[in-house]
């Protein structure tokens, strides 16, 4: 396969993974994108500029995560390898549960098919069984894809996706603290297996959960419930379960983003509780943290990827 745009750029949103009950099948796209533009070059090398997050301790070379996803989706349509020159705006926080490694991946993958002759070689589907061979779960990946929120389950190892319907009224809040925690070490404390009592628990809350979202807001805080991942974590996610369980009391939908630690608010009433378009002082120092608010309201498109200047 050709190479038949070698300057293309790509926008790629944050998502929120498990929703709660969802543990890596339900996700929702945020308001919040990194930007990329991406150069296919003449030498082997790689040239980067990174500006915002993590711009200070990305690897500029071969190891970076947008890097391996186009060398990856290049080698699955055997499209052949060349430089490449990136120029990032990153805007999603790393580490803190809003898929900024599934955004890296999807922004390579989506990158690649906007510069090979053939997109539909990549097209949603694959660029989804791709991105969860990176991330070994496909929450994050499919609304980082798709847009919206999504349900993604794997069949064998091969995984699908659905969109939700989301009610005009859902906002989404998503409070950010200052620490970090790697998505690889919240995943390693949840134990092997599980009560049967926690897993029928945990399917009855995801599929009302999809109800609620689809228009009954009254319902988010009873369908957020879960006792699959957020409570194993408690350890490692400190402040995150302090506040969450705040919000909880005060009667809104808060559940762990992700693998935290920040936290997702789900509600639509977000301006009444202060959560609209700032934040809280009553927040502020929960947990010893700084909290850093990012609201969005309606439904967030999916990466986008196009070539530059045609
Ligand atoms: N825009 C990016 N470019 C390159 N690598 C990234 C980018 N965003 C995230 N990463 C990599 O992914 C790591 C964070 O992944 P992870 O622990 O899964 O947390 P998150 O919840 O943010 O996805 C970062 O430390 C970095 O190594
Ligand atoms: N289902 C995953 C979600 C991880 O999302 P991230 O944004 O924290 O990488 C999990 O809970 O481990």
């Amino acid at each position: 396969m050709r190479i038949a745009s070698d300057h293309v750029r790509v926008s790629v949103p944050a998502t929120s993974g498990n929703l709660g009950p969802g543990f890596d099948s339900l996700g929702m796209a945020l308001g919040l994108r990194d930007e990329l533009e991406v150069r296919a070059i003449a030498s082997t090398s790689i040239e980067m500029e990174i500006e915002g997050e993590g711009a200070e301790t990305l690897p500029r070379d071969e190891s970076h995560l947008v890097v391996q996803a186009i060398r990856a989706a290049l080698d699955h349509v055997g499209a052949s390898q060349t430089g490449l020159a990136i120029r990032a705006i990153n805007r999603i926080p790393h580490g803190r549960g809003l898929g900024s490694s599934a955004a890296a991946v999807v922004a390579g993958i989506t990158a690649a098919r906007a510069m090979i002759a053939e997109p539909e070689a990549l097209d949603r589907a694959e660029a989804l069984r791709l991105a969860t061979v990176f991330e070994g779960h496909p929450d994050n990946a499919a609304p980082a894809i798709y847009g919206g929120a999504t349900v993604a389950w794997t069949e064998g190892r091969r995984p699908h996706a659905a969109a939700l319907e989301v009610g005009e009224s859902i906002e989404t809040a998503v409070l950010v603290p200052a620490v970090t925690l790697p998505t690889k070490e919240a995943r390693a404390v949840l134990p092997p297996d599980v009560p049967h009592s926690h897993a029928a628990f945990n399917a009855g809350r995801a599929a009302l959960l999809v109800h609620a979202l689809a228009g009954r807001p009254e319902l988010l805080l009873d369908a957020t419930e879960d006792k699959l991942h957020q409570n194993y974590r408690a350890d490692v996610l400190g402040p995150a379960m302090v506040l969450m369980r705040h919000l909880r009391e005060q009667g809104l939908a808060a559940v762990i983003s992700g693998a935290g630690p920040s936290v997702l608010v789900m509600g639509d009433s977000l301006e009444a509780a202060g959560l609209g378009s700032g934040m809280p002082e009553s927040i502020q120092g929960i947990g010893d943290q700084q909290w850093r608010a990012f609201h969005t309201v309606g439904r967030v498109a999916g990466a986008t990827g196009e070539p530059v200047g045609v």
